[in-house]
């Protein structure tokens, strides 16, 4: 718990991507010293700024530490065939490891449609259907199937800064599959252990969900919700909602989380947004790839 004065200790998602990079840049270089050259693949569709920047930053980190790129960029006027069978051509590329399709596809395109065609055994997001599945069906096995990246980096910063959520109360909100939905599920698997509850949009009276809550995990893009008010002392805070606010000084457009500034002075844990899970969503892109390309090494 904080102690009056005192402000939360930082789960700090920038410098542990950083360590879990340089551990990737071993496993890579390990499989290809025998000959196994991993390969990320992105489907980019349009011309959103955040998704070219979220696109760009992919790509930086394979070359960083040694996974080869390969990019499918369609512009604004693609139409659902045109992303169809760039997908498909991933899917036929023996170079590429595992591939991600950079979501929100532009409106009016059939997203499930396309994350379906994704082979399940090269989707690097781990949101095919048969991929959300064996997370919902293994519930005490390792895993052996890709995590989405977002949950997955959730819960490697925890472990990494020494904490658990076995036995505690996790009230996450948001119920989009990326974040919210997959770590509701991904919590409450025997091995993690926590006892969850999922609030959303249609959540009555979320502060009295949030007032028992050991952990929180905001994913809900809606700035300011997460309020010290509201909270435990000693709660763990994480912080993963991205919304774009014009900085009153400046009036420059700055990203900000879905957590109220007062929150570091009752957390006794708190991510930091930008530098918290989105630099793990990142690092366990890469994971996902280099834990496909083991696989893959292990059955020929
Ligand atoms: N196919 C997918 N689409 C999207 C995902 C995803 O996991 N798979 N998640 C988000 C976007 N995203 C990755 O794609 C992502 C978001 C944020 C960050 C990040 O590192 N953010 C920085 C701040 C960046 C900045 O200053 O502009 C931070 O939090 O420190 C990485 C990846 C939606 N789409």
């Amino acid at each position: 718990m904080t102690a009056a004065g005192e402000t939360a200790q930082v789960l700090d998602g920038k410098a542990t991507a950083a360590a879990i990079k340089a551990e990737l840049a071993q496993r890579v270089a390990a499989l290809r010293a025998d000959g196994v050259v991993p390969g990320l693949g992105t489907v980019l569709v349009g011309d959103d700024p955040g998704s070219h920047a979220y696109v760009a930053g992919k790509h930086r980190d394979c070359a960083e530490v040694g996974i080869a790129s390969i990019r499918e960029d369609l512009p604004a006027t693609a139409s659902q065939a045109d992303v169809e069978a760039a997908v498909d051509r991933l899917n036929a590329d023996g170079a590429c490891t595992g591939y991600i399709v950079q979501l929100p596809l532009p409106a009016g395109m059939d997203t499930n449609a396309i994350l379906e065609r994704v082979d399940p055994d090269k989707d690097a997001d781990g949101l095919h259907p048969t991929n959300l599945g064996r997370l919902v069906l293994r519930v005490s096995e390792p895993v052996t199937s890709p995590l989405p990246c977002t949950p997955r980096g959730i819960l490697e910063l925890l472990a990494r800064h020494g904490l658990s959520v076995a036995g505690k109360h996790v009230v996450v909100l948001g119920r989009g599959t990326t974040v919210g939905r997959s770590i509701g599920l991904l919590l409450t698997r025997r091995e993690h252990n926590a006892t969850v509850t999922l609030t959303h949009t249609g959540t009555r009276d979320l502060a009295s969900h949030l007032r028992t809550a050991d952990v929180v995990v905001a994913a809900a893009g809606v700035p300011g919700l997460v309020r010290a008010e509201d909270l435990k002392p000693g709660v763990v805070v994480l912080d993963v909602g991205v919304s774009r606010v014009a900085d009153p000084g400046t009036g420059k457009a700055r990203l900000v989380g879905d957590v109220a500034p007062g929150v570091a002075q009752v957390a006794s844990w708190l991510s930091p947004n930008p530098g918290g899970v989105g630099p793990m969503t990142r690092a366990m892109l890469l994971a996902n790839v280099v834990d496909m390309a083991e696989r893959a090494r292990s059955q020929v």
